[in-house]
């Protein structure tokens, strides 16, 4: 399978090539160049399917032969293995027709698991076999950096940075992140927001020349095609458990950087009968003002009780707009280059296609703690902030009541004390293996918010081993 950039400009990669890069050399992102797409025989012949061979059905056919098929099945399995329940993505049910979807069994207790554990393998296996060294740089508000450090650290191929906003995420994240032990690992806090450290890898890839050509350079966040291909497949394996592709399936995807509500949107795309995917939001509303209002206008990143969705930039809008502008790489460079600096209103039969599809609600922290606290009360369902974000929306945005709605479940509460104090409500017990979290000893460094400082921090840390 090909892949080609948003932007129109840089060259088709191959599996490989997509998996060992971040954003194009134009800017945009890659995407494939056509979708595998699946009649309801073929997904209905994955109903009994376990998680990973379900996993190995949709991601094989993106990987092509980049891995033969009995180790990619092995990955598969080994990555799945280590989730903390047999059913790997479970789901919940609240109410009648309304359910949560687990995302949160794996090692860090959030959905980026499911990608990174994976992309992990991925990375060792292919820089094993080029005899190749890298460098990843990523951002993270709370969730992406653990889940990276996690899969990462075991690979002698691999030196892994990885920033978050300074006291910006929750001290279980912290935590999760900075006692992670390896030579290889290296955390930052940045004195800025995760926009700040998110434009700082975007800018890192658009100039290479500080790793003097001796490093590759790769990503771990979702502009990583292989993060995305990964998130596709939970989709078909709830809507699989609840009688699709029978019948159609509606999700509510907490939202920050539009990575896990593009895969749902590729799920529809690849055949699964999907009625409609709803954008939730906290404060951060960027994405609900441009879908609701047809204004898509930058504000100030606001810092709410959900930070891991304090994003204004969301990268993977840009993969949705792509399609939605006919795949022009060319139009689309010119409306990402106006996006960037001035506030922007989508053609209207545009927009209209994006309705189509795509709801959208935005979620205070007064209402996500009211949310957390009501279903506690009716269910004895514990949800972290960003899950109840999603619940929310869901009950906000639902348009068939007849349509099993499912949430997102991304992540474990436990992760989120503040937010759980503030619904009034006692945080559970940290799972057996982070119960001694806190008596960890933690490791990370304070850097400007600053390119150079960056840049100059890697340097040191690759260059002087
Ligand atoms: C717990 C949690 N929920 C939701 C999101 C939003 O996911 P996405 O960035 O793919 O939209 C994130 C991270 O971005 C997260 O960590
Ligand atoms: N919520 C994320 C932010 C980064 O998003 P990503 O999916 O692009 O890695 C986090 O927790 O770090």
């Amino acid at each position: 399978m090909k892949y080609i950039s948003t932007r129109g400009q840089a060259p088709a990669l191959e599996f490989e090539d997509v998996l060992l890069t971040g954003l194009a050399s134009d800017g945009g992102l890659y995407v494939p160049e056509t979708l595998p797409h699946y009649s309801l025989e073929t997904i209905r012949s994955w109903r009994d399917l376990p998680y990973d061979q379900l996993a190995f059905k949709i991601i094989q056919p993106f990987i092509g032969g980049a891995i033969d098929d009995a180790t990619l099945q092995t990955m598969l399995t080994e990555t799945y293995a280590g989730f903390g329940h047999k059913a790997v993505a479970p789901l919940a049910q609240l109410d009648h027709n309304e359910y949560v979807l687990e995302l949160f069994q794996g090692p860090t207790l959030a959905f980026k698991d499911f990608a990174l554990q994976l992309l992990g393998r991925l990375l060792d296996h292919v820089l094993t076999k080029r005899n190749e060294k890298a460098v990843i740089i990523g951002a993270t508000s709370g969730d992406t950096g653990s889940a990276a450090i996690e899969g990462c650290k075991h690979s002698d191929h691999l030196d892994i940075f990885i920033m978050h906003p300074n006291n910006r995420v929750s001290e279980v994240q912290r935590k999760q992140m900075t006692t992670i032990k390896g030579d290889n690992v290296f955390n930052l806090a940045v004195e800025g927001n995760f926009d700040d450290c998110q434009s700082m890898v975007k800018a890192c890839f658009a100039d290479q020349a500080f790793l003097k050509g001796e490093r590759r350079l790769v990503a771990v966040n979702s502009i990583n095609w292989a993060r995305i291909m990964a998130q596709v497949v939970y989709y078909f394996y709830a809507s699989l458990n609840l009688g699709g592709p029978d019948r159609e399936m509606a999700f509510s995807v907490p939202t920050g950087n539009f990575g896990d509500i593009f895969a749902g949107y590729l799920a529809k795309k690849m055949g699964l009968p999907v009625k409609q995917l709803i954008v939730a939001t906290n404060q951060n509303d960027i994405l609900h003002r441009t879908i609701s209002q047809n204004k898509y206008e930058k504000l100030p990143l606001a810092h709410t009780l959900s930070p891991s969705m304090d994003i204004v930039v969301s990268s993977n809008f840009e993969r949705l707009l792509f399609d939605v502008y006919g795949r022009e790489g060319s139009a689309l460079a010119n409306l990402m280059d106006k996006m960037n600096v001035e506030t922007v209103e989508l053609d209207l039969e545009k927009m209209a296609s994006v309705r189509e599809t795509f709801d959208s609600h935005a979620v205070n922290d007064s209402t996500t703690c009211d949310t957390i606290k009501e279903v506690y009360d009716d269910t004895g369902y514990l949800l972290d902030p960003h899950t109840a974000i999603g619940v929310k929306a869901a009950r906000e945005c639902r348009r068939d009541a007849n349509v099993p709605m499912i949430t997102l479940g991304t992540a474990h509460p436990v992760k989120f004390t503040e937010a759980i104090e503030k619904a009034g409500l006692e945080t559970p017990a940290l799972p057996h293996h982070l119960s001694d979290l806190f008596e960890r000893e933690e490791r990370y460094d304070v850097i400007a918010n600053e390119l150079h400082a960056l840049q100059a921090y890697v340097v040191k840390h690759v260059f002087s081993e």
